[in-house]
């Protein structure tokens, strides 16, 4: 739909009886609460990433990632079978889609690079697919050209399955070379237009996804965990994916530090995710657990960025397990980071497990914290069109001030935050999403507070610009402040929230 269809609906909405205030009244806005509520030159955008978004997953020279290998050959691990193969066709859609992000007034766009598509066999010496970088170059130059600033994530989970097939991916430390010279192969294609580097998102969820549950793609767990799983190891794997998946930020981070921060003048960082963890009860016990429940999420990545090593309670906990640093991985490690991303979706109660289990040993299992999110019969927060998943916008708040308290006051984007909606109404239905607006509204508040409070979170993302493949969940839920219509053609709509979005950043 292009820019005028965006345009009529806006108009639309004004004619169908509701003018701009009662929209916005409706929604729970206030014209005082605008981009004008946050400090100058804060950065306003949406995210996405390539397996989600682009399609075209056989198209342009790229090679197949483990994504495309797992939802073809494990179809019954993803809701009604369905995969990324055409996603919302972002791969040849993206100029109307920059239209809408302007047109909804968005500074900045988060996408990632297909690492598949760019290095179709994995590594560098299997050549470079020169209709990839052409692909990015491309809706870079489109970004820009629209005034809004690209932020590349290089690796959200969609690993050449050319690796997984020659020594297991992140099983193996292997994989620490071929990401740095991915990461590598990105700085110099893209670096002098790309400011904004994130190399990984969040590590926790393709650990604890793809080897603890396997829910995600490779699919690995203990056999006790899931039948379902394709071999693994919930207890050991995870901590070995992870400690790779350190290493290989670091090696990317050395290289950009190294090769081209000082003449391409970008920031780099990490983006990871935090359930917020409110403990179930008063007890120390509770509270305990609340702050493993936060190590073995958080601490597990962001204590090795900022001090070189796991968190005491993982060492504690997890024993012989537990990877170690060598001394120089160590080094490499402390301060890889200009920014910290935090992806921030919900908070959980979390309770102490008094008889630990000594026969199912897994990651889940460790920090002797089960996650709950009814207390006294009264969920945490309000529900959302995820089942289990509720809003907690204040959750949004005490991350951010935990991590400025006890991560040295770190630089922050936001670099999602977003809900789901059931994919279970009519078009008309879907685009009316007042419980998203209330979402976002209350968040924003939740990080001013943040703000005011002195954490330097320098911008926020909303997941998703757009309704697109969310993993598992395939097509079932919608985090999109863009519908699209996946029955008609993949046309894309503007929701309630991208029009509050809209008035919300207006200069
Ligand atoms: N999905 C995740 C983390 C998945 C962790 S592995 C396992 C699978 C899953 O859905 N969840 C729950 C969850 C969901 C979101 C965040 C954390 C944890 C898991 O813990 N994170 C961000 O959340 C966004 C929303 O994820 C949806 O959350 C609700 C799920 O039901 C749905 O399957 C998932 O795609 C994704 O689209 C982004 O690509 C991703 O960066």
């Amino acid at each position: 739909m292009a820019v005028q269809g965006w345009l009529l609906v806006g108009v639309l909405v004004l004619i169908n009886g509701l003018s701009w205030s009662e929209v916005a009244t409706a929604d729970h806005v206030t014209s005082s609460f605008n981009r004008s509520s946050f400090p100058a030159g804060f950065v306003f955008g949406t995210a996405s990433s390539a397996y989600q978004y682009e399609g075209a997953a056989k198209e342009g020279g790229k090679g197949p990632s483990i994504w495309d290998t797992f939802t073809h050959e494990h179809p019954e691990k993803i809701a009604n079978g369905s995969n990324g193969d055409v996603a919302v066709d972002f791969y040849h859609r993206y100029k109307e889609d920059v239209k809408l992000m302007k047109f909804i007034g968005m500074d900045a766009f988060r996408l990632s690079i297909s690492w598949s598509r760019v290095l179709p066999r994995g590594k560098l010496s299997g050549g470079v697919n020169q209709m990839g970088i052409a692909f990015y170059n491309n809706l870079i130059n489109e970004l820009l050209a629209n005034g809004i600033q690209p932020y590349v994530t290089i690796f959200h989970w969609d690993l050449p399955q050319a690796l997984e097939d020659e020594y297991g991916g992140f099983l193996s430390p292997l994989v620490v070379d071929d990401f740095r010279d991915f990461a590598d192969l990105c700085f110099k294609e893209f670096g002098d237009r790309v400011k904004h580097w994130i190399t990984l998102n969040e590590p926790w969820s393709y650990s604890y996804g793809g080897y603890d549950i396997g829910v995600f793609a490779p699919g690995r767990c203990s056999p006790w965990v899931s039948s379902g799983c394709l071999g693994g190891n919930s207890g050991t794997e995870p901590y070995l994916v992870s400690h790779h998946l350190l290493l290989s930020h670091a090696a990317a981070v050395k290289v950009y530090k190294d090769k081209y921060q000082a003449y391409q003048k970008g920031k780099i960082g990490i983006t990871l995710v935090c359930f917020w963890m409110v403990p179930l009860s008063s007890s120390i016990a509770d509270k305990k657990a609340a702050q493993r429940a936060i190590d073995f999420m958080y601490g597990w990545f962001i204590d090795p960025i900022t001090s070189g090593d796991y968190p005491e309670s993982m060492h504690k906990l997890v024993g012989k397990r537990l990877p170690k640093f060598t001394p120089e991985q160590a080094e490499l490690l402390k301060g890889s980071f200009d920014f910290i991303g935090l992806n921030y979706y919900i908070a959980n109660y979390a309770s102490n497990v008094p008889s630990p289990n000594s026969v199912n040993i897994s990651y889940t299992n460790d920090p002797q914290a089960v996650q709950t999110t009814v207390r006294n019969g009264k969920t945490i927060g309000k529900p959302t069109g995820v089942n289990g998943f509720y809003m907690y916008p204040k959750g949004l708040k005490d991350l951010l001030v935990y991590t400025k308290e006890k991560y040295n006051d770190p630089i922050i984007y936001i670099t999602e935050n977003g809900m789901g909606d059931a994919n279970n109404v009519t078009v008309e239905q879907g685009i009316k999403d007042t419980q998203r607006v209330y979402f976002y509204h209350r968040h924003l508040l939740s990080l001013q507070d943040a703000i005011e409070a002195g954490v330097k979170v320098k911008g926020y993302f909303a997941w998703s610009f757009l309704d697109n493949f969310e993993w598992s969940s395939g097509y079932t839920q919608r985090f999109g402040i863009g519908y699209v219509d996946f029955n008609n053609g993949l046309k894309r709509y503007p929701k309630r929230s991208a029009l509050w979005f809209k008035k919300f950043l207006l200069k």
